[in-house]
């Protein structure tokens, strides 16, 4: 159901789409009250999308309203489990009818090849609304052995009005990751997509309407990160934020919350994650062919994207061999073309901060083993910079681009202290034929997620987020997100023999 169209195919859903350009609150577009707008550009073409409502305080004011008196009234909370579920089954039915479309859309707004928008980013929405829906009617409450004088009940009630504030590396799959456990839960969402990446948000605010989520419930405010982001962070009715992006913004969040009304903030920020390939790797050709996935996925505009390879000095050459036969079938260029898995690069700005990287290879004489190369200002071909040293910007600094450094060690130890030797702690990937030295590499590097002898983000039954900077508060998918979007309420019932007369009397 999910396999690629041809290019010809997707260019003709392309020239027919009719793109949202305004807020979606209470179950209405409506634009910014100040009638400003922002355009939004094809990053690979620079061609005008659409100009999109800028929103402002003003704006975010009148939406916090209304998901505020959706949630007080219950018209969503209040149904059961059972009902939330059967109206998010729908939703996800409408997106899967939807799906070339919101691909196309995603592909158009952010630079991202099309195939991973149909491949990947568009299924994986799906199912990620899918299984928190199925979640929640299998959920049970509490009650505790506190003796026979009292029962104690701890249940889980939703949390509010939560505020969703995205990024634009993955627009839809960030949006469900957030939503669909916050909606499950029985919350009131405001959602703040990038500036770069708005457009899928809003269709799928329109569908989720469609589907038969209340008024007030889904709610899209679109602008800045100053002008919308932040008084969503400093208002006092919303009563949770849940954020991924970089670090420096996510830590904003929490002054926002410490400066308003202790609003629960979940955190899902940066990472500089290692690969690390152990001497007894056992199938080079599959850590290659990992190693590429890891780094270039998503011309590494990713979280997780596997930026350091930490290899064996014994193996590096063969494995720089193999990486470059696999990077043959990773082309760069057009995103609406499905046979290219490099698109463009999602704002000029971010392609220059990306190429500056580029220019530290040669101010600090590093070796170039592949790539290098960029095209019509927003393309950079996937490249791999060999003998990075730990002092070397390359190392410390997420790039989120497709670009690889590449360190070697001698040692079990020397290769912990390496993958450790970050501020973030997102994800590992280790490479090793050992068991042992699988469980022992794994449970040594500081990460909240670690693959062993593969790339990948899990699946969405399990939890992803990160140790030091790289996270805070909770984890994104999984059982244990759909708690962040609950409070937990202890309800004390006194049974008690003094209890019971009083109640005669
Ligand atoms: N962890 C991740 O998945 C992501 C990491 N990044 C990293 O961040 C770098 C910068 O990208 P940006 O788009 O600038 O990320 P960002 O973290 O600034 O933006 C993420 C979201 O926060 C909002 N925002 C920005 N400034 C805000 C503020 N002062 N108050 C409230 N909300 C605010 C933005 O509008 C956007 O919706 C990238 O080069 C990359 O290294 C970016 C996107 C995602
Ligand atoms: N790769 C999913 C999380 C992120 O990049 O933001």
């Amino acid at each position: 159901m999910h396999e690629p169209l041809t290019a010809a195919e997707y260019k003709a859903i392309a020239a027919g789409l009719q793109f949202p350009t305004n807020a979606f609150v209470d179950g209405t577009f409506r634009p910014a009250n100040a009638g400003k707008t922002f355009k939004t550009t094809n990053p690979a073409t620079g061609e005008l999308l659409a100009e999109i409502a800028a929103c402002d305080a003003g704006d975010v004011d009148h939406a916090v309203a209304k998901a505020k008196q959706a949630f007080d009234d219950g018209r969503w909370r209040q149904r059961t489990p059972g009902e939330r579920k059967e109206v998010l089954l729908t939703f996800a039915k409408l997106l899967e009818e939807n799906r070339h479309e919101l691909a196309v859309m995603e592909s158009l707004d952010s630079g991202k090849p099309v195939r991973e928008c149909q491949t990947v980013d568009v299924p994986d929405t799906i199912h990620t609304i899918r299984w928190h829906a199925e979640l929640v009617d299998k959920l049970y409450d509490n009650t505790n052995s506190v003796g026979p004088n009292a029962l104690a009940m701890v249940v889980r009630e939703p949390i509010g009005v939560v505020a969703c504030v995205l990024p634009w590396n993955f627009p839809l799959l960030m949006l469900a990751w957030k939503i669909a456990p916050a909606l499950a839960a029985g919350c009131s969402v405001i959602v703040k997509p990038a500036q770069e990446t708005t457009l899928t948000t809003l269709r799928v605010a329109e569908l989720a309407h469609e589907a038969g989520i209340p008024a007030g419930v889904f709610n899209v405010v679109t602008g800045s990160g100053r002008d919308v982001g932040e008084p969503l962070g400093l208002h006092m009715d919303v009563d949770m934020v849940a954020f991924t992006g970089s670090t420096p913004t996510g830590r904003r969040f929490l002054h926002y919350s410490a400066d308003s009304n202790l609003k629960k903030v979940v955190l899902e920020c940066g990472g500089k994650n290692p690969a690390v390939v152990l001497e007894d790797a056992e199938d080079l050709d599959l850590v290659a062919e990992q190693v590429v996935s890891g780094a270039f996925w998503n011309m590494g505009e990713n979280c997780s994207a596997s930026s350091r390879l930490i290899v064996h000095a014994s193996i590096k050459d063969e494995l720089l061999k193999r990486i470059g036969a696999y990077l043959r079938e990773w082309k760069t260029g057009d995103p609406l073309d499905p046979e290219n898995r490099i698109g463009a690069l999602v704002s000029k700005s971010h392609f220059e901060k990306v190429s500056s990287f580029l220019d530290d290879v040669k101010s600090e004489k590093l070796s170039l083993a592949f790539g290098g190369e960029t095209q019509s200002g927003v393309f950079i071909e996937p490249t791999v910079v060999d003998g990075v040293t730990p002092a070397s910007r390359l190392f410390k600094e997420e790039i989120f681009g497709p670009i690889l450094s590449v360190t070697t060690f001698n040692s079990l130890s020397e290769a912990v202290a390496l993958a450790n030797d970050t501020n973030y702690g997102l994800t590992a990937s280790v490479y090793t034929g050992s068991l042992r030295n699988a469980i022992r590499v794994s449970r040594d590097i500081r990460a909240g997620l670690v693959t062993v002898n593969c790339f990948g983000e899990g699946d969405a039954s399990t939890p992803f987020g990160g140790y030091k900077e790289s996270g805070f508060g909770g984890r994104d998918k999984s059982i244990f997100a759909h708690d962040n979007y609950c409070e937990l309420k202890t309800i004390w019932i006194d049974v008690s023999e003094r209890a019971v007369d009083e109640a005669i009397r």
